[in-house]
């Protein structure tokens, strides 16, 4: 059986002779929650779109649910969920119109009233699209993306505008639609929310593809030198080490059993992150803006 949901080889995009998507390879697995990661204009939002059937590639190989989007039909179209990175359009229709309405473009679809309640809109239902707040609408986007049961979510920035409770409650519905086999493709800026979600992420810079791996490992940081921290005679000590555990055990054991103020912090995927895209063009020419 082939447990591939998105295969990409050699994926090339150019406006005006600059390629946004430079020989881009990457192999999505049935089931996963795959994060895109990158700096603003990196080319998640073009490869997502290419992957989706709404923009041509100019050179590369592409198959997505077995087929080439870019020919793909109605059958394939529904079998794939979109909450793409421009909201909905305000409506004058209620959240509960809009959301039946768009249901009844799939042949199976969900239960209009569940996904209303599932995005957390259910007190919402009566109310005008056009009349609900910025994080609200957004909500009603990801309701639309989810209606049509899909295979394959492809979700653009969706928690843009959430407050913290409604991140919260879309990130269970996310590991929800994992656990019912959904795959899932998802382009954030919240480095939070690809360590709470995915299963692997890529990080792209420049249309390249920089790194691919578990977020949790990723830049080698499960095994990178950790800081170990703990107050002794009212003064902060620091202890950088490869060996955390051993380290922690001698100072326990040579306190009695009673350290202050212990802690240990490896670095966090932000820290790796920020790191791979230092090394970078990109890095540079962030760290240029920025002065
Ligand atoms: N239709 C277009 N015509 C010309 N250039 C474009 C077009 N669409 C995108 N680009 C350029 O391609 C590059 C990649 O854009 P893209 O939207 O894919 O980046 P992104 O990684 O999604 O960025 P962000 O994090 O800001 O959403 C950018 O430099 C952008 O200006």
């Amino acid at each position: 059986m082939n447990d591939t949901a998105v295969h990409i080889r050699g994926l090339v995009k150019r406006y005006g002779g600059t390629s946004v998507v430079d020989g881009l390879d990457l192999d999505i697995v049935q089931g996963e929650v795959f994060a895109l990661l990158g700096p603003n204009g990196a080319g998640k939002t073009t490869t997502v779109e290419i992957l989706e059937g709404y923009r041509k590639r100019d050179a590369g190989t592409v198959s997505v649910l077995g087929e080439d989007p870019g020919r793909a039909g109605r059958s394939w179209r529904s079998k794939i969920g979109i909450v793409a990175q421009t909201a909905t359009d305000a409506s004058e229709l209620t959240v509960r119109e809009v959301v039946s309405h768009f249901a009844t473009n799939y042949p199976r679809h969900r239960d209009p009233e569940a996904v209303i309640n599932q995005v957390g809109l259910g007190e919402h239902a009566k109310k005008r699209v056009g009349r609900l707040s910025g994080g609200q609408r957004r909500r009603v986007d990801v309701a639309l993306g989810i209606i049509g049961d899909p295979e394959l979510l492809f979700l653009d920035e969706p928690t843009t505008g959430f407050d913290p409770e409604a991140r919260v409650r879309f990130w269970h519905l996310i590991r929800q639609l994992s656990a019912e086999g959904t795959t899932i493709v998802l382009t954030t800026h919240y480095l939070d929310e690809v360590e709470a979600l995915a299963n692997r992420v890529a990080v792209i810079a420049r249309g390249r593809l920089k790194v691919v791996g578990d977020p949790a490992t990723l830049g080698g940081r499960a095994t990178a030198g950790a800081v170990v921290s703990w107050r002794e005679n009212g003064r902060l000590m620091e202890e950088t080490t490869a060996n955390p555990d051993h380290f922690v055990a001698q100072l326990v054991s040579k306190n009695s059993g009673n350290v202050a103020g212990l802690s240990v912090q490896r670095p966090s995927l932000e820290d790796v992150y920020l790191q791979m895209i230092g090394d970078s063009a990109d890095g540079a020419e962030l760290r240029k803006e920025a002065v």
